[in-house]
């Protein structure tokens, strides 16, 4: 029998997060106790200016750090960036790259995520490279073809069940409370599964993390966690309040 990769439900808050937010990452801290501990990995992506003071906070509660973005170059003149060395100083253990708002908000091309991705081993951290295609893309037809492209662009030689996470979000369903069927989402978590099998190998690509997100909720969650190849979820609005993220996480006890 084939291993099945631990769950992981990662939260991103992209640009939303004061410091009074801490009180929703402290209550899933302490709501993470062994019996969920014992289930499914849990991961908070905070704001970069809340990174080193909530990885601070989450020490002993099992809950992980992560950034939501880092520059490729290790340190220079780039001005406002934020490299994978500098989330890593600041407690992190993972990164997001390749978000659907980082590529068409910064024009990030699938080479400038694999630099990325390649800037997050560098300094220790595991990648989470994002993927998905349009409303356009999907009413075209084009899903699994752009999938597939932009894994290949973006995913560096070398990756490892434990250097990379995969996320696949449908642009169109993110935020907008909008999901697609549970049909549709273990196609493409298949063809994902595949594809990682010709790019990192028949060992490896079996315990790669693939997580769905795209309004995920407590109220869709057991659903779409329970897909084929579904490892798990990225989450953003609902990973804001400690109730809904761990009603998504509750998934898996
Ligand atoms: O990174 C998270 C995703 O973009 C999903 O966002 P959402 O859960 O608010 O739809």
């Amino acid at each position: 029998m084939t291993a099945r990769p631990r769950p992981l439900v990662a939260g991103n808050w992209k640009m939303n997060g004061l410091r009074p937010a801490l009180n929703e990452l402290a209550a899933m801290g302490g709501a993470y106790d062994g019996a969920l501990r014992r289930k499914v990995d849990l991961l908070v992506c905070p704001p970069a200016t809340l990174v080193y003071v909530a990885a601070a906070a989450a020490v002993g509660t099992g809950v992980a750090i992560g950034g939501q973005d880092c520059h490729a170059k290790e340190n220079g003149a780039h001005t406002g960036d934020v490299s994978a060395e500098m989330l890593a100083n600041a407690g992190a253990s993972h990164v997001i790259v390749g978000h659907s708002e980082r590529r068409t908000d910064h024009k990030e091309s699938d080479a400038v995520v694999k630099a990325k991705a390649e800037a997050a081993w560098r300094a220790g951290l595991v990648a989470i490279v994002c993927v998905g295609e349009t409303k356009e893309e999907r009413e075209a037809g084009r899903t699994l073809a752009i999938v597939k492209r932009q894994l290949r662009g973006s995913i560096p030689e070398g990756a490892t069940a434990d250097t990379l996470v995969v996320a696949y979000e449908p642009v169109w369903a993110i935020g907008t409370g909008l999901t697609p069927t549970a049909k549709d989402v273990e196609e493409v978590h298949a063809s994902i599964r595949a594809e990682l099998r010709k790019i990192i190998g028949k060992d490896e690509s079996p315990l790669v993390r693939i997580l769905y997100g795209g309004s995920v909720k407590p109220s869709n969650a057991v659903e779409l966690m329970g897909v084929a190849n579904v490892d798990g979820a990225l989450v953003g609005g609902a990973s804001l309040k400690a109730a809904d993220f761990l009603g998504i996480a509750a998934a898996y006890r």
